[in-house]
């Protein structure tokens, strides 16, 4: 059984239709991604998972349990990662731990929990006085503390620095060796990239694309990617002529061309036949930022 589900979920603010028929299940033990531009509908879909937002139309389960008219049950298998705003700045990381686990019939022994997030020597120091990397890591220890079946991170490594934002990565994927499922809100693709089993892209309050970071590069237009500095220029009739071409820029003399393994194979045909070199050839794939691009363009992020 998945232990999220949500079937066809509705939103509106005034007349600003936000989430307008969004589906997704996530299974036990994913680290599932939502994905999409400013304002696209994450955190309002991901809110009203968490019970924090009460859905329009549409049908919400965390572990079988309805968010919103069995919050209760809900709040005792999730997680979620607090806003910064909501601590103290007064109260110290040991305080934290003791008041949250308070909130729980069954917490987790939060000594071992601090130990794994590397917190034991903070114990004693006050929430303002901590790092953003060490404050991320107290907020995962608080989604953690009541011993969750599923965390909800939103926005997680937002403003950290690129060695905290490892270290956090590499955090989630040992909350999630333990046995936890996680629903993670990212802009950063390769975060998605790197942690997500699969994702769900967002735009415009609609799923525009659910599939493994690999299978959304491969469904996107232009998964393969060709750039070279020609020997001679390249006539773009030519080039119009090439098969399953996506897209094709221009940088200087240099030409990058986007399409699928047919479009280089018929590239290099095509410079053979012209008996132009290609020099600096490079044939990569598409990175997730690219299909990104892709699956949203037109949006107004
Ligand atoms: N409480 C609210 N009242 C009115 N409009 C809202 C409210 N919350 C969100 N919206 C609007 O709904 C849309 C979706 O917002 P939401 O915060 O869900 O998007 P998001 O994908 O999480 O965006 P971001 O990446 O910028 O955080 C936006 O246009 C936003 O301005």
């Amino acid at each position: 059984m998945p232990v999220i589900e949500v079937t066809d979920l509705r939103k509106t603010y005034g007349a600003h239709r936000a989430v307008d028929g969004v589906s997704f299940a996530v299974e036990e033990g994913e680290i599932f991604g939502v994905l999409g531009p400013n304002g696209a509908g994450k955190t309002t879909t991901v809110e009203c998972v968490e019970g924090l937002r009460v859905p329009d139309a549409g049908r919400v389960r965390v572990a079988g349990f309805d968010p919103v008219t069995e919050h209760a049950q809900v709040a005792q298998v999730l997680g979620a990662q607090l806003q910064q705003s909501e601590l103290q700045p007064k109260l110290t990381v040991r305080e934290a731990l003791e008041l949250y686990a308070s909130f729980y019939a069954r917490p987790a022994d939060w000594r071992p929990l601090a130990e794994r997030l590397g917190l034991t020597g903070k114990l004693n120091t006050r929430f303002a006085k901590l790092s953003g990397g060490q404050k991320q890591r107290l907020f995962i220890a608080l989604a953690l503390i009541g011993d969750p079946k599923v965390v909800v991170l939103d926005e997680l490594t937002t403003g950290l620095d690129p060695r905290a934002r490892r270290d956090t990565w590499e955090l989630i994927e040992d909350v999630r060796a333990g046995g936890v499922t996680v629903l993670l809100v990212t802009h950063f693709m390769e975060e998605a990239q790197r942690l997500c089993d699969r994702i769900a892209v967002i735009d415009k309050g609609r799923i525009a694309a659910l599939d493994t970071p690999a299978g959304l590069i491969h469904r996107s237009a232009g998964a393969t990617i060709i750039s070279f500095t020609p020997s001679a220029p390249l006539d773009d009739r030519d080039l119009a002529t090439l098969p399953a071409l996506a897209a094709v820029s221009h940088k200087d003399a240099r030409l990058t061309l986007s399409g699928t393994d047919e479009t280089v194979n018929a590239v290099i045909t095509l410079l053979a036949r012209r008996h132009i070199t290609a020099h600096q050839l490079r044939v990569t794939d598409a990175t997730l930022d690219d299909a990104f691009l892709d699956l949203t363009k037109g949006a107004t992020a």
